[in-house]
């Protein structure tokens, strides 16, 4: 198969930190990966060092088979962090302008919500619009891979359902697409997962895989307040989903112990962890190593 993207044993360092430690990550055509980490992980450093906008200190990458810097740009849509877009120009502008810079001679017509404000300077509308015209703009000259870093960060939900099929349309067009996200809901959307933690990545795979060995005791009582109470005062990771006390990566035993100890009576089950009590799991372990 195709690779768009092979990074392999990849750090990069800012003076005596680094920020991406022996990172190793492969992006195939037609497929959604996703990158996953606390703040600080060290996403966007691989990302840039991807893109060939910071060069790794050790390691290997190749973008379309060609090192970063020889990567063709045509290829390549990058939605960053901070969008990318000028703001002072107006949507049109922006439009023609990327158009220009990629030699795309008939644009798609601009959605409704664009065209509605296409005379207006970018800084002035609203964040949501802003996102999906950097959307719009970096899929503008069809690229082979899509490089989205937060891409939803702080838009409403229905906006992000449709980023969202934009992506999945992507992918399902062929495009391999490479994505940074803090939300569940959009990971769980991925082929695959890279978890990062500190610069390293700590668990890969679909999250079927990822979630497989976590497990999470969960707590059935009438008596919910204090069942919570109980599991907290006892030092116990728990967490509240509506009335039912979730304690993940504990063994039930101990749980039933903690609430035995208050007088409180429950059911206690255990059952898969979610991806994001995984996640929590992971990042616990990757800065205490030891039995989890
Ligand atoms: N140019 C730089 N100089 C020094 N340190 C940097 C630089 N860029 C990033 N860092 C540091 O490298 C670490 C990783 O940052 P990075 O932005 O890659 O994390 P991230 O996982 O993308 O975080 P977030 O989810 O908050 O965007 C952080 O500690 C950051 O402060």
């Amino acid at each position: 198969m195709t690779t768009l993207v092979h990074a392999d044993g990849v750090t990069k360092r800012f003076g005596a930190f680094a920020a991406v430690e022996d990172m190793s990550l492969d992006v195939h055509p037609g497929e959604i990966v996703g990158l996953l980490g606390s703040n600080g992980a060290g996403k966007t450093t691989l990302l840039r060092v991807l893109l060939g906008l910071e060069a790794a200190d050790v390691g290997h990458v190749e973008v379309f088979g060609d090192p970063p810097a020889d990567a063709d740009r045509h290829a390549l849509g990058y939605v960053p962090q901070g969008l990318g877009l000028s703001q002072a120009l107006s949507v049109r502008q922006n439009v023609d302008f990327v158009a220009a810079a990629f030699s795309v001679r008939h644009a798609p017509a601009l959605p409704t919500t664009l065209a509605a404000v296409a005379d207006q300077p970018v800084g002035r509308i609203g964040l949501g619009r802003q996102r999906q015209l950097a959307f719009y703009c970096a899929l503008l000259h069809s690229p082979r891979l899509l490089v989205l870093d937060e891409p939803t960060s702080g838009v409403d939900p229905l906006a992000r359902a449709r980023l969202w099929d934009t992506i999945h349309a992507q992918a399902e067009a062929g495009a391999g697409v490479l994505v940074t996200t803090h939300y569940m809901q959009e990971a769980e959307q991925c082929d695959r997962l890279v978890i990062m933690s500190r610069g390293r990545g700590v668990a890969r795979g679909a999250v079927g895989d990822i979630t497989a060995t976590s497990r999470t005791a969960v707590v059935h009582t009438e008596e919910w307040s204090a069942a919570f109470a109980a599991l907290d005062e006892a030092g116990l990771p728990v967490t509240l989903a509506g009335r039912t006390s979730r304690v993940a990566g504990t063994a039930p035993e101990r749980v039933r112990a903690a609430l035995d100890a208050d007088g409180v009576p429950a059911d206690v089950e255990e059952e898969a962890a979610t991806l994001e009590e995984t996640m929590v799991l992971i990042e616990q372990s990757s800065r205490h190593p030891g039995p989890r």
